[in-house]
């Protein structure tokens, strides 16, 4: 792996995630492999690398629900899984995890009695609830049932969920896929002042490398290693790419060119092929 060493205007402080010889097997597969990173508190770190290289399961460990995790993951000063983590971990899958015959707002009116059940928490949840919504940009939409709901509508619901209970840290898994520009454009903003006004950590994975543009640290991911992290610029600058999608076709180069097995030499005793 590559690390091209902390970003100069990023002071030191603990990392929100440290990974270390961080190995998962599913199916009897190493499906991530010995890895080693930090994400940096109160930044966007983007987790890039195409489909299937390992992000969902990566993401699955540092929250706490994948099996076979062994080596070091320390999530917010703990070992993953903590349960003592639960209520400062908003966590956002692929599939948008809403009840369609819910309206927007009772679907999070739901999921913030869990998060603060009782009637003391009545107004703490009304307003938990009402800011979530405004977040994600869904006060319209508010009394709509989940199930009339467009695709990009319904996985901002479940943006929402996550954002009830302010998380310091938030994983997000894809949470930009099939959403039209502006409100690909819209989400990233609203990631980037989560970060800065709440000092929220988020992780943010994506398989379209011109998002890694938006972040403030990325993480290359390729077949279950990552590959670099940095900043964008500086993963740029090291490898003279001119973006970041080129940048990790390089590394990618790279990292074949270092680990490809000598080649035999032919000799003249093989048998022809038939
Ligand atoms: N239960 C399983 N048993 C064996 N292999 C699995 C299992 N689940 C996932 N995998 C494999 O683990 C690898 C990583 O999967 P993962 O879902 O983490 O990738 P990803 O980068 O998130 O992909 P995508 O963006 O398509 O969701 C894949 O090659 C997948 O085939």
């Amino acid at each position: 792996m590559m690390n091209y060493g902390r970003d100069p205007a990023v002071p030191a402080q603990n990392p929100a995630i440290h990974a270390h010889d961080l190995t998962v097997v599913r199916g009897g597969r190493t499906v991530l492999d010995a890895l080693r990173f930090d994400v940096l508190p109160g930044r966007v770190t983007g987790l890039l690398g195409p489909s299937g290289c390992g992000k969902s399961t990566l993401m699955r460990a540092i929250v706490g629900t994948q099996a076979k995790v062994t080596g070091t993951l320390d999530v917010l000063g703990r070992p993953a899984g903590d349960p003592r983590l639960r209520p400062r971990i908003g966590y956002v899958t692929q599939d948008p995890s809403v009840y369609d015959d819910l309206t927007v707002r009772q679907n999070l009116d739901y999921f913030a009695a869990v998060l603060h059940p009782g009637r003391a928490a009545r107004t703490r949840r009304r307003d938990s609830v009402t800011r979530a919504i405004e977040d994600v940009d869904l006060t319209r939409h508010a009394d709509a049932l989940a199930g009339k709901l467009s695709g990009g509508q319904r996985s901002r619901v479940s943006l929402a969920v996550a954002l009830l209970g302010a998380p310091e840290l938030l994983v997000l898994d894809e949470p930009t896929v099939g959403l039209d520009p502006v409100l690909r454009r819209d989400l990233w903003n609203l990631f980037h002042t989560l970060a800065a006004d709440r000092g929220t950590t988020l992780l943010v994975s994506s398989h379209v490398m011109d998002e890694a543009e938006r972040c403030h640290r990325l993480l290359l991911m390729r077949e279950g290693r990552i590959l670099a992290d940095g900043a964008p610029d500086t993963l740029r600058e090291r490898t003279g790419a001119a973006t970041v999608e080129a940048a990790f076709l390089h590394l990618v180069d790279e990292a074949a060119a270092t680990t490809r097995p000598p080649q035999p030499a032919r000799t003249t005793t093989e048998e022809p092929a038939r």
